[in-house]
């Protein structure tokens, strides 16, 4: 089994935490990380390359070409990409939140997703759970920024929102939402240009 080498963080330092399938990775996840490490006064992003998106039914590239491609995509001082789930051997994210407080217990983290995410997020696996377990971050991504917000899981959070700048600082539940300039590339496009084989 493949063994990844986990990130090193210093006591009390912030990470943001950015799940994905990254099939493959792609611009848009950069401008998104960037934007958070900006606007989120994160010191670190951590990219977790998921085995395999539980609400996805079609299945993903090999997880070490999705990791090779993203390391690529990711060269930057303070972005890690790590395939630690396939490591902990957990599909859902509020399993890989435990395992991470559990193994980082001094560290603080804020989970990231794009507004596409966020509208679906009350189809995931324990959502409230996570929401009362990390701060959130979401990100505009075009054409869902409304419809994540006003969501399920938008409405509660927005009971919770805070200035981006403070998020980091903040004890779940805590959620900012940040507008960057808006960035429509996909894994999807890629794909489907044929720029990517699964
Ligand atoms: N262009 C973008 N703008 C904002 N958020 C993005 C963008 N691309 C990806 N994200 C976010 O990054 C995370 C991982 O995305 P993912 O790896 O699924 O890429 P994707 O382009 O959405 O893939 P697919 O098209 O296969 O669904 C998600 O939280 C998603 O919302
Ligand atoms: O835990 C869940 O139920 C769950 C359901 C859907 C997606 N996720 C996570 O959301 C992240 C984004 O997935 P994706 O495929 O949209 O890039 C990734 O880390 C997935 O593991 C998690």
């Amino acid at each position: 089994m493949t063994r990844y080498s986990w990130p090193k963080a210093r006591p009390g330092q912030s990470v943001g935490l950015l799940g994905g399938s990254f099939d493959p990775a792609h611009s848009g996840h950069m401008a998104v990380t960037l934007a958070a490490l900006a606007r989120f006064g994160l010191d670190h992003v951590w990219w977790l390359v998921t085995p395999g998106n539980p609400l996805k039914s079609q299945d993903a590239a090999a997880i070490f070409r999705r990791t090779e491609r993203a390391r690529r995509v990711a060269a930057h001082p303070f972005v890690t990409v790590t395939g630690i789930e396939a490591d902990l051997g957990t599909r859902y994210t509020a399993d890989t939140l435990a395992a991470l407080q559990r193994n980082y217990p001094r560290q603080r983290f804020v989970w990231l997703m794009g507004s596409d995410n966020l509208a679906e997020f009350h189809r995931w696996d324990r959502w409230q759970d996570i929401i009362a377990t990390v701060p959130i971050g979401v990100l505009a991504r075009p054409g869902s920024r409304t419809r994540g917000l006003l969501s399920p899981a938008g409405r509660l959070l927005r009971r919770h929102r805070c200035a981006p700048g403070e998020l980091s600082l903040r004890n779940a539940p805590a959620f900012a939402f940040a507008s960057l300039p808006l960035n429509d590339e996909s894994s999807t496009r890629i794909r489907a240009a044929g720029q990517w084989k699964r």
